[in-house]
C-alpha cells in the first residue's frame, strides 16, 4: 500500500489546473500528474488512426493498443504515445476539440482511471498534486487534500486569450466554453463535492493561486490521521 499523500485538484477548462498544480508540486517536491493528457493522446492516437472517436465500438476496441506514458516530475513534464512524443500535438484545438467525445465512454474512463491509480501507487515521491475532473469525487475521492480550482468564464477566456491574439482568442474562448458544457454531462466539476475546498481564483493573481493551494497542502500535513481505534 503506498503512502503518497495526494493532493486532488479539479476544474473547468482554462482554471489554472496544470498550470497551479504544477508549480505547486515543484514547490512542494511532489510528483505533478495531468489526467487530461491521457484523453487527449487518445483523442490523437484516434485521431492518427484514422478513427471516428464519435464511434464508441472502435474507440473502446482501440484501448489495448493505446500505448501511453507521462513523465510526473514537474521540471521533465512529457507525453509519449508508442515511441511518438505528443506533447505539444495533444494541446491543439483540434484535438481539443475532439477530446470530450472520447471522454464520455465509460470504458475509456474505466482505462485510464486504473492507469492513474497504477501511477499514483508508484510514485517515488512524497506526494503528488493530480489534476483533472473527477479526481476529487471518482480518482482519488479520500485524498486528503481535494481542491476544486474554479476562475469566472469571463476570466479564463481572458487568460487564454491573452496566450493568443485576434479572432484566435474569441474561437478559444468560445471552443473553451463549448466543453465545459460537453464535459459537464459527464462528470461534475462546476460545484464542490462535499467536503472539497472551493479556490476561486477569479481575484487571485498566479502567485497568490499557487501560494492557496501549497498552504492548504502544509495545513493538510500537519493534520494527523484520525487515529485507528479498536473495541
Ligand atoms: N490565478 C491566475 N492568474 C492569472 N493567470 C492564471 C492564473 N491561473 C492560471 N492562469 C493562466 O491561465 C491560463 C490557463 O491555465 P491552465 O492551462 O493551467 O488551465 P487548465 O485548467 O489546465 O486548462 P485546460 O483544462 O484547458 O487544460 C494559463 O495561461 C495560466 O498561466
Ligand atoms: N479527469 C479528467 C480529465 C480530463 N478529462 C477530459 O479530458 C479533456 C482534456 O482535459 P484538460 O484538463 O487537458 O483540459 C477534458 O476536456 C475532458 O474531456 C476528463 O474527462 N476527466
Amino acid at each position: 500500500m503506498s503512502n503518497v499523500f495526494v493532493v486532488a485538484v479539479d476544474g473547468p477548462a482554462g482554471s489554472g489546473k496544470s498550470s497551479v498544480s504544477k508549480a505547486a508540486a515543484k514547490q512542494l517536491g511532489f510528483a505533478y500528474l495531468d489526467t487530461g493528457a491521457a484523453y487527449r493522446a487518445l483523442a490523437w492516437y484516434l485521431d492518427d488512426a484514422g478513427i471516428d472517436g464519435g464511434n464508441t465500438a472502435l474507440v473502446i476496441a482501440s484501448l489495448p493498443g493505446f500505448d501511453y506514458r507521462i513523465g510526473t516530475d514537474p521540471d521533465e513534464y512529457f507525453v509519449l504515445v508508442g515511441s511518438t512524443e505528443v506533447t505539444d500535438a495533444i494541446r491543439e484545438p483540434r484535438i481539443s476539440a475532439l477530446v470530450s467525445q472520447v471522454a464520455r465512454v465509460p470504458e475509456v474512463r474505466t482505462f485510464v482511471n486504473n492507469l492513474f491509480r497504477t501511477i499514483i501507487a508508484s510514485t517515488e515521491k512524497p506526494g503528488i498534486v493530480v489534476e483533472g475532473r473527477d479526481i476529487t469525487t471518482v480518482v482519488a475521492p479520500d485524498a486528503p487534500v481535494r481542491i476544486l480550482l474554479t476562475a469566472s468564464e469571463e476570466v479564463r477566456a481572458a487568460r487564454r486569450g491573452a496566450e493568443l491574439t485576434g479572432d484566435a482568442a474569441k474561437t478559444a474562448a468560445e471552443a473553451l466554453a463549448k466543453r465545459d458544457r460537453a464535459d459537464s454531462a459527464v462528470t461534475e466539476f462546476m460545484t464542490a463535492a462535499e467536503g472539497v475546498y472551493t479556490l476561486d481564483s477569479t481575484h487571485l493573481d498566479f502567485p497568490a493561486t499557487i501560494a492557496a493551494v501549497v498552504e492548504r497542502v502544509h495545513n493538510g500535513l500537519a493534520t494527523p490521521e484520525p487515529a485507528h481505534t479498536t473495541e
